[in-house]
């Protein structure tokens, strides 16, 4: 153990187990979290390859093998809760999305949340026994994103085939044929081909595919359809599928997001997910409660995203913190010997604030998981009516945290200084494995644009009077104020005092907001043109604060003493965090500390060392031999066959 890091332990004032205890929800759940990751920590069917050093198509055959005997464990074991799934999953692939995310993360609570009972026997078996493997294919080339209800090509009044439409308009379709009683899908252009989604590239036999439902001669909007897309037996691709893997990407090394072209494929019609919306054998539609219940999933997953900003940070300031803990550099004083770099107050002013954010998004990922469940099991029961605050709340939440944590990544990776920057440190692989947060699931912008329609309408019934509950609830209370009002009283010692000032800053930001789109509106007439140009009022906190100069000097001073207070508890207030090493997977973040020797160690796997004489360079050597240094290369290869 490294004596830098058990000063830093014996310096502690609080019980670190307890604080664990606090993180997981009780003792209970903490000892359950352990014992799952002792299951496979030691279990020697996960045993991998640094992936560091391997190619993509064998962290792709490695990934794949390891997710097979995840599966035969989790069956193993009994191991259904998902949670439980969840822990599992994370410790088999630790910081690396993998080629069975998307089966367990969107096919199968899709079917679970839009499935009828006969569709969940059909499908949700087998795919629980993972004979059908699926994924979720929502985006196309052409389009992140759908906007059905505005447009003249699809609505529920309009028939499908409509003059003057450009190639933009014509997105993958499902057309009912009554005389087979079958959907006929088609991928009509480019632009309309499924890309991206995950394990769609090799992995899957089955995807969720969201096309536009016709029917009866009408465009009825997006619908998802469960379409076979490889054979059972041989998984090659079935006929009018075209299907493969869309290239190397910035990370997401072991995952196959693939493309997906439909060619004149049919589905029998009780292959479109029914729970909600039908199409009847005649070809009569018939609509869902709610529209918006297609993109339950991804409500689910943009919930979920929110504790994965909190695990991301939680790992990169664990890592970033205990480095900093044992790392010396400079002399503050001449001729003392060199401190430890986490006594740098610039270094604090990195990190503490990211440590802190890594607790309050740990916290705000269970709120937002309670809610979750709570709001959605109202919806199980026939109640819609708390949809709009779950949508509002997710999609910002989602935003807001991964923005956040994206960043905060990136200064723990700096604050390691070079070593920072080896993948041995974990962090460019948290990095480049959860940036992608701020994209999928609904890029953040637009997400960000989802909740200001919220608040908007909340506001108006605020101001309408009406008494609003839930997390809006501020709106009716609070007054905004104009900036010439001054300043509120602020007590930044007191939480409450905080809280009062971020819900009128918060109500401010949506009036404003709200009278650019009174005044675009005037000046441009049309209700989409205005809220366009509105729309950085929309999304981004206005610079104006509520605090004045004395306020916000205040609270300068009031940070640079929370620093003094929290750097002796800082390496515990990481460790509590409990990350496993074998989960960290980084040398820097090491719980004994022992940084050098193993990043000496780790080096030397590097296969660059694998000879002492790379074969490429004998052709440097030959060259020497031959003096031929300046003179023409391609000769070079008939030399070095001739030596
Ligand atoms: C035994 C149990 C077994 C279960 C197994 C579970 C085990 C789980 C365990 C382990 C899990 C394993 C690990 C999982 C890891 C998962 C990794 C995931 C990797 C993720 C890969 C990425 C996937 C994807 O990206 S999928 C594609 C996602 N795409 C998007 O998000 C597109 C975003 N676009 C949209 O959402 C929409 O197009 C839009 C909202 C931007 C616009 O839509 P539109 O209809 O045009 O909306 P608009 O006119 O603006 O608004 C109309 C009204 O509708 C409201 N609204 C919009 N969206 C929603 C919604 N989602 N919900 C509710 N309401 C919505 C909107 O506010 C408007 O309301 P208003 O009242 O009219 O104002
Ligand atoms: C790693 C990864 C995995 C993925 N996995 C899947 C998957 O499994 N299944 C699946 O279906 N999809 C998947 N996706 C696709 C993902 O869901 C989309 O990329 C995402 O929804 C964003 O859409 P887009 O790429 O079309 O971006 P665009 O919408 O083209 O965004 C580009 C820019 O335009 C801006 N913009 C777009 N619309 C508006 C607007 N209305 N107002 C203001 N600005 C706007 C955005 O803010 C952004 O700056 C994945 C993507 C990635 C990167």
């Amino acid at each position: 153990m490294n004596p830098d890091i058990v000063k830093e332990r014996q310096n502690a004032t609080f019980n670190v187990e307890k604080l664990t205890n606090i993180l997981d929800g009780s003792p209970e759940k903490t000892r359950r979290r352990r014992e799952i990751e002792s299951m496979v920590l030691n279990d020697p069917d996960f045993q991998e390859q640094d992936p560091n050093f391997l190619s993509r198509s064998e962290r792709y055959d490695q990934a794949v093998r390891k997710s097979a005997q995840m599966i035969l464990k989790l069956r193993e074991f009994g191991i259904s809760d998902p949670d439980e799934i969840y822990y599992y999953k994370n410790c088999v692939h630790p910081d690396r999305p993998e080629p069975l995310d998307l089966h367990l993360g969107m096919f199968l609570p899709t079917l679970l949340n839009q499935a009828t009972p006969e569709q969940m026997d059909r499908f949700f078996t087998p795919a629980w026994n993972l004979q059908i493997i699926g994924t979720y294919a929502q985006t196309e080339m052409g389009h992140g994103w759908w906007r059905c209800s505005q447009r003249a090509s699809c609505s529920a009044t309009t028939p499908t085939v409509l003059p003057a439409l450009t190639s933009e308009d014509w997105r993958p379709q499902a057309t009912f044929d009554p005389a087979t009683q079958e959907f006929v899908l088609n991928s009509p252009t480019i632009s309309s081909i499924k890309w991206w989604p995950g394990g769609l590239g090799k992995t899957s036999n089955h995807a969720i595919v969201l096309a536009q439902l016709h029917t009866q001669g009408n465009c009825h909007g997006l619908h998802a359809f469960i379409v076979p897309i490889r054979d059972m037996d041989t998984h090659v691709p079935l006929p009018g599928i075209v299907v493969g893997d869309i290239g190397p990407k910035f990370g997401f090394s072991e995952v196959d997001n693939g493309f997906l072209k439909l060619e004149n494929v049919r589905i029998p019609l009780d292959n479109m997910l029914m729970k909600y919306a039908k199409v009847e054998p005649d070809g009569t539609y018939v609509k869902p409660p709610s529209a918006k219940l297609t993109y339950g999933t991804m409500v689910f997953i943009r919930s979920m995203i929110v504790g994965q900003s909190a695990l991301a940070l939680a790992k990169s300031c664990t890592i970033a913190i205990r480095y900093s803990a044992v790392r010396h550099q400079s002399e503050l004083k001449p001729g003392e010997p060199e401190p430890q770099i986490l006594n740098f107050q610039t270094q604090q002013h990195k990190l503490f604030p990211v440590l802190a954010t890594a607790y309050a998004f740990t916290f705000v990922g269970q709120y937002m998981k309670q809610t979750y469940n709570r709001i959605s099991g109202d919806i199980h029961e026939g109640d819609y009516s708390g949809l709009p605050e779950l949508h509002a709340l997710s999609a910002g939440l989602k935003a807001f945290t991964t923005w956040a944590a994206n960043g905060a990544i990136e200064v723990c990776r700096m604050s390691c200084g070079g070593h920072g920057y080896s993948r041995s440190s974990a962090l460019p692989d948290i990095y480049v494995e959860f940036t992608p947060t701020c994209t999928y699931e609904g890029e953040n912008t637009v997400m960000m644009l989802q909740t200001a329609r919220y608040l908007l309408k909340s506001y108006s019934q605020a101001r309408g009077g009406q008494q609003l509950q839930g997390s809006v609830s501020y709106l009716s209370r609070l007054q905004p104020q104009p900036v010439s009002a001054g300043v509120p009283p602020l007590n930044i010692q007191d939480l409450a005092s905080l809280v009062q000032v971020y819900q009128l800053r918060a109500a401010n930001l949506v009036e404003l907001a709200a009278t650019s789109i009174q005044q675009e509106l005037q000046l441009r007439h049309s209700q989409e043109d205005a809220w366009n140009s509105s729309a950085i009022d929309l999304v981004r906190a206005s610079d104006a604060g509520l605090l004045s100069v004395p306020q916000a000097l205040q609270v300068s001073a009031h940070i640079k003493e929370l620093l003094i207070q929290l750097r002796p508890n800082a390496v515990a207030l990481v460790d509590a965090f409990d990350l496993n090493d074998k989960k960290l997977n980084s040398v820097l973040g090491r719980y004994d500390g022992n940084v050098y020797e193993h990043l000496f160690e780790w080096a030397r796997h590097s296969p660059l060392n694998a000879s002492e004489v790379p074969p490429a360079l004998t052709i440097i050597v030959i060259i020497k031999h031959n003096q031929l240094i300046g003179s023409f290369f391609p000769r070079s290869t008939s030399l070095s066959t001739s030596t």
